[in-house]
């Protein structure tokens, strides 16, 4: 374990230790955070949210050696007033709560839009009126369709970067007419990011805005039926381990030709931990933070699954691996996607001269490797002993 004396920041200057009110810590990137400060530094966090299975193994048992540093307060923000108090207590405060599953997005927009505009104000407001910093956590969705998708399919043009890159200060938010109700998600997290901007421009709000992109790793969503509802829909990684585990051909919306850069949690942590530690190259600030070399279609990433689980597991893959839906079926009425997301990392290596290391097969193989140990066991006994009606 690292001591927190021996860290310095990245103008040489050496870190104190500082406590951190984390919103939304049960959560897959909550959890990856929470370990990372409890195994590296002397940070303590005041852990905020609903659920705290994928943060038990921080918090049990009493001998773990940052045993005190890390408290779990089970509180749904929505309606619990101990909530300021919590970021009074804070140096600093870090929003991860949020619904942000797609599925969500056309089926439940009512929820969607409070989870990430109206439940985020007092969070920002207690920020605002304490002075405390706020790390907010926003999405590349905000960005929504590239310039280039409005292009005619044959035009040179989309192959010019200047039509596709994700540029935080210069790009536009394309999102689609209001009942693709896809972009509710997108527009409440837009409509938040501005407020924020406004209490730093206005008020003072020391903040950092952070826009991921496609995070993966261990620990993200659910396995439906097994750690989750039989019919949820997590996310795409959730939705190709679920059907690599049960031997069923995975289902690609649309043709699977829609465009995604994926970086692995552990790299995207590293650049989180920058922002903390370096609040004066951080503060005012909204980053990208994504890997620019894993893009790949959903169709690709559904065959590079394929063969990296059938080497993990040494199970050979079916005969059919994928198969076509429409996003109508998959999705529901209302669905829309993003065509491409390719982030820029100017603002990023500038500021935090950070960049991200793994490609997409290691991080697969890493992912994938935990989802067997953690799940194929259970899913052979689900699928041996179906319950009973
Ligand atoms: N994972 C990604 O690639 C990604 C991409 C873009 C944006 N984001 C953003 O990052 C943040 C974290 O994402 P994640 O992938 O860890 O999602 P997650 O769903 O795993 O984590 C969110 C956590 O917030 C908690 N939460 C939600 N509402 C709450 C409430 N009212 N009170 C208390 N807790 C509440 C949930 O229980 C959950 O544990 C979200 O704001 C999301 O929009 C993530
Ligand atoms: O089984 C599946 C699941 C998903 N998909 C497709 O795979 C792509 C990626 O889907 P994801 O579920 O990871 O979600 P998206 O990348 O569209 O959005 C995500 O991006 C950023 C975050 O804010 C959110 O976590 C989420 O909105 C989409 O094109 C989707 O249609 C499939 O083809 N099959």
């Amino acid at each position: 374990m690292a001591s927190a004396a021996a860290r310095v920041d990245l103008d040489g200057k050496p870190i104190t230790g500082i406590t951190i009110c984390m919103i939304g810590a049960g959560g897959f990137i909550g959890s990856h955070l929470c370990e990372k400060l409890m195994s590296e530094t002397s940070h303590k966090v005041l852990a905020v949210d609903v659920y705290n299975d994928k943060i038990k193994h921080l918090l049990e048992p009493d001998s773990l050696p940052w045993n005190g540093r890390i408290q779990f307060h089970r509180i749904n923000i929505k309606n619990d007033s101990r909530l300021e108090g919590l970021i009074k207590m804070a140096d600093l405060t870090i929003n991860l709560a949020a619904i942000c599953t797609p599925a969500d997005y056309n089926t439940r927009p009512l929820d969607t839009i409070y989870s990430n505009f109206i439940d985020a104000l007092p969070v920002v407001k207690y920020c605002s009126e304490n002075n405390k910093r706020l790390i907010h956590f926003s999405t590349c969705e905000v960005y929504g369709k590239t310039i280039g998708s409005y292009l005619p399919k044959d035009s040179p043009l989309r192959q010019d970067p200047a039509y596709y890159i994700l540029k935080e200060d210069e790009s536009p938010c394309i999102f689609g007419s209001i009942e693709k109700q896809r972009w509710s998600y997108a527009c409440a997290k837009q409509l938040i990011e501005r407020l924020i901007y406004a209490e730093g421009a206005e008020n003072g709000l020391e903040f950092t805005i952070v826009r991921p992109f496609n995070w993966i790793g261990p620990r993200m969503d659910f396995i439906p039926g097994i750690d989750g509802p039989s019919e949820g829909v997590p996310r795409v990684l959730a939705c190709f381990s679920n059907n690599l585990l049960r031997r069923e051909p995975l289902k690609l919306v649309d043709g699977g030709e829609s465009q995604r850069t994926f970086i692995y949690i552990k790299d995207a942590i590293e650049a989180v931990m920058l922002m903390i530690e370096n609040p004066a190259r951080a503060n005012g600030h909204i980053f990208n933070v994504g890997n620019p070399n894993n893009e790949v279609t959903v169709r690709q990433l559904a065959e590079m699954m394929t063969k990296v689980y059938s080497k993990v597991s040494g199970e050979p893959s079916i005969d059919s691996p994928t198969i076509d839906v429409s996003s109508k079926e998959f999705y529901g009425e209302g669905y829309d996607d993003s065509d491409k997301r390719i982030p820029d990392m100017t603002i990023i290596n500038k500021q935090l001269g950070w960049n991200p290391k793994t490609s997409l097969w290691d991080l697969l193989e890493s992912t994938l490797t935990y989802q067997h140990r953690t799940y194929a066991e259970a899913i052979k006994q689900a699928i041996a002993k179906p319950i009973a009606s």
